[in-house]
């Protein structure tokens, strides 16, 4: 699915996250994803709003935040409880924020005292849109250029440009446009969550349209609807665009590589293999490959670069056809088997047949047949 986004009045976290929730991501499960990081004192609700005459959904975040200031750490370890990817997508926009805070104030990302941007509601924001385009399916997202308001902007380091300095560090390789809007449009954690799902700026692709909705913003301009309009999209046929990453390693055990592949698939990889390779110095070594959507690059480039310890990554665009499945649930003796369904074959998921054939001590192929049977 297409992420299509029209940010006429720029982006904020919360505009991101009623647009999202607008469209149909289930706000329990965006929820469970929030709740799943431990933080207490918390509401999230969305709210149904009239912005000038256009039906928006207004994501209304709540929390009980008594801190002033706090390190970017204490956010990261807190996002890192999400499940995956929706924690590497978190992870991604605060260690972007921290990295551009650090920057500015000469600090070390992880130890730079974050102000306004260090809030609980920064943890709501960034899982919740995480979760949110995980839920809608979402594989890629598109933006037209994101309108930048001019002024000042009030906090806690007092008077700011607008945009601020922080938000414009952010938005470094977004395509941007001046919009005749008196200050702050993209908020440092709009900006961020962008570059965290991996955002390309460009006209709308190809695409088979599906619904729009509109994220509501807190103030209200006289120029136009403060609104973040979003539209998903089914890739238009000859295949969706995903990246190939590649690197080659000839330094890490095996251990390590089958650790890595591990956490890649878990961090949300359409898929991630290595092939055997003769390298540099006659020194045999592999290559490692990661399939992903294009929001999953960040996070998996970081993983890859981490554990393998290389010092580069190739990214090339390819295209995937994939063919469309549903999953079903059928029972064997009780134990829970799921079955994949394609156009040409229906297969019981072998993680399921492995358990259920365990735990009832028979055979692997009779439980698959039996799982078949069941779905008549
Ligand atoms: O909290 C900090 S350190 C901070 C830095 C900056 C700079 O640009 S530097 C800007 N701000 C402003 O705080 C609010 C909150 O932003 P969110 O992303 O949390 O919505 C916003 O007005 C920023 O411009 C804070
Ligand atoms: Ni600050």
């Amino acid at each position: 699915m297409i992420l299509w986004l029209n940010p006429t009045t720029g982006v904020s976290g919360d505009m991101l996250l009623g647009a999202l929730l607008g469209l149909g991501a289930p706000l329990d499960r965006v929820r469970a994803a929030i709740e799943a990081t431990g933080l207490t004192g918390w509401s999230l609700s969305a709210r149904q709003v009239q912005v000038d005459g256009i039906a928006a959904t207004r994501a209304v975040v709540e929390v009980d935040d008594g801190a002033a200031e706090r390190h970017a750490s204490e956010l990261l370890e807190r996002a890192s409880r999400a499940p995956e990817p929706i924690a590497s997508t978190a992870c991604s926009a605060i260690r972007a924020i921290a990295e551009v805070e650090g920057g500015l104030h000469d600090r070390d990302p992880e130890q730079v005292h974050l102000h306004e941007i260090g809030g609980l509601d920064t943890i709501v924001d960034t899982v919740g849109v995480a979760a949110a385009v995980h839920e809608l399916g979402v594989a890629e997202v598109r933006s037209a250029p994101i309108a930048l308001g001019s002024g000042t902007v009030r906090c806690a380091h007092g008077e700011l440009p607008a945009p601020a300095p922080a938000a414009l560090r952010l938005l470094e390789g977004a395509a941007v446009i001046g919009a005749e809007l008196p200050g702050e449009t993209v908020t440092p954690t709009g900006a961020a969550l962008l570059r965290a799902l991996g955002t390309r700026y460009s006209p709308p692709p190809a695409m088979t349209l599906g619904p729009t909705a509109h994220g509501a913003g807190g103030k209200r301009f006289e120029q136009r609807p403060n609104v973040l309009t979003a539209s998903l999209g089914e890739p238009a046929a000859g295949g969706s665009p995903m990246l190939l990453l590649e690197c080659n390693v000839d330094d890490v055990t095996a251990e390590t590589l089958g650790h890595v592949l591990d956490l890649l698939l878990e961090a949300g990889a359409a898929d991630a293999w290595t092939s055997p390779a003769a390298m540099k110095k006659s020194r045999p070594g592999h290559v490692l490959h990661v399939l992903c959507h294009p929001p999953d690059e960040r996070a998996l480039t970081e993983i890859a670069l981490a554990e393998t310890g290389s010092l580069g990554l190739r990214r090339q665009e390819v295209s995937r056809t994939a063919l469309p499945r549903s999953i079903s649930t059928v029972t064997v003796d009780g134990h829970p088997i799921r079955l994949k369904h394609g156009p040409h074959r229906t297969k019981p998921e072998h993680d399921d047949v492995a358990a259920a054939a365990r735990a009832l001590g028979r055979p692997l192929r009779e439980i698959a047949e039996r799982a078949l049977r069941a779905a008549g």
